[in-house]
C-alpha cells in the first residue's frame, strides 16, 4: 500500500507526518526506523501520526515517534508542526486545536503571523514525574557521569529532560556526554539531555541531545524545560527567548502550576507516497 506523507520541521527538527484518520497503517518499530534512515528512507528525527481523539472534548490523538522507532510522551516542536498540518489537509479549520497525547493534553493557537503557539501544560519537577532515581524533588541534582560530578535539572515536559548549565554552547561536550546522561542509569526511560548557555536573564542559547534520536537543530519540549530549570534556579525570567542551532522559540512562564507557553514557527517542505515494506 502507499502511504501519503508530508516531510516539515520546526526550526530544523525534522518530521514524517502521517494522517492515520483518512488512511489505515500499523507500522511496526523496524519500519519506522528505516523510514527514519536518512539513507535507506525518507529520514526524519521524528514520525507524527495524526488520530482520531479518544475523548471526546479533543481534536486529534497525537502520537510521536523517535528515529530509534521508540514511541514518547511528548514533542514540541512537532506540536507546532501538527497544528499546521492538520489545517492544511482540512481535517480542522479551527485556529484553537485541542490534542490529546500520551504526555498529557496540548492546545495549540495557530496565530495570525502562522506562527503557532502551544500551551505545553505545567512543567513537572518531582524525580518520579521523569522518571528520575533520586530522593527529593530539588532545583539541582547531582549526577554523576563518566567518573565527574555535574549538577543538572531535572523536568517533566510529558517527557523527560535533564538541562545541564554550560558556559558555551559551541563547546559544550555534547557529543560524548550527551549519549552518557541520555542513557544513565538513573533515568529508567532514558532521558533527553539539554545543555544551557545563559545570556540574559530573557535570553539562553541551547543544544539538545534528544532521547531516541540524538543532537537536533531544535528540541521544543528541551527548549520548555530549560527555561523552566533556569526560572526555577532564578537565571531565568519570562519571556525568555531560545537561540537553538535550527532559530529562535518564545517561553513564556509565569511558575508554579501556572501552564508553560512555547511559540514558533511550522514549515511543510514536501508530500510524498511511500510503499511500506
Ligand atoms: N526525543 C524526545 C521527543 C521529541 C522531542 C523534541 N523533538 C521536541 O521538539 O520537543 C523524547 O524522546 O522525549
Amino acid at each position: 500500500m502507499l502511504l501519503h506523507f508530508t516531510k516539515m520541521h520546526g526550526l530544523g527538527n525534522d518530521f514524517m507526518v502521517i494522517d492515520l484518520i483518512t488512511q489505515r497503517a500499523r507500522l511496526r518499530d523496524e519500519q519506522i526506523r528505516k523510514l527514519a534512515d536518512r539513507r535507506f528512507g525518507i529520514g526524519f528525527d521524528q514520525l507524527l501520526v495524526v488520530e482520531p481523539p479518544r475523548s471526546p472534548d479533543m481534536d486529534f490523538r497525537y502520537r510521536i515517534f523517535n528515529a530509534d522507532g521508540s514511541e514518547v510522551e511528548n514533542c514540541g516542536n512537532g506540536a507546532r508542526c501538527f497544528a499546521r498540518f492538520v489545517r492544511d489537509q482540512r481535517l480542522t479549520h479551527k485556529r484553537e486545536i485541542h490534542v490529546e497525547t500520551a504526555g498529557g493534553p496540548l492546545t495549540l493557537v495557530v496565530n495570525d503571523d502562522d506562527q503557532v503557539t502551544v500551551d505545553m501544560g505545567t512543567p513537572r519537577f518531582e524525580p518520579a514525574a521523569l522518571p528520575f532515581d533520586a530522593t527529593e524533588d530539588r532545583p539541582l541534582h547531582a549526577l554523576e557521569v563518566d567518573g565527574e560530578r555535574y549538577e543538572i535539572g531535572a523536568v517533566s515536559m510529558g517527557n523527560p529532560h535533564a538541562v545541564l548549565r554550560v558556559d558555551d554552547v559551541d563547546t559544550a561536550p555534547v557529543e560524548r556526554l550527551g549519549p552518557l546522561i541520555e542513557r544513565h542509569p538513573r533515568f529508567p526511560r532514558r532521558v533527553n539531555a539539554g545543555f544551557m548557555q545563559v545570556v540574559s536573564p530573557h535570553e539562553i542559547r541551547l543544544r539538545v541531545f534528544e532521547r531516541g534520536t540524538g543532537e537536533t537543530l531544535a528540541c521544543g519540549t528541551g527548549a520548555c524545560a530549560a527555561v523552566a530549570s533556569g526560572i526555577r534556579q532564578g537565571l531565568l525570567e519570562s519571556p525568555v527567548t531560545v537561540h537553538l542551532r535550527g532559530g529562535d522559540l518564545r517561553i513564556e512562564w509565569s511558575g508554579d502550576e501556572a501552564p508553560l507557553l512555547m511559540t514558533g514557527p511550522a514549515e511543510r517542505v514536501f508530500e510524498g507516497r511511500i510503499a511500506l515494506a
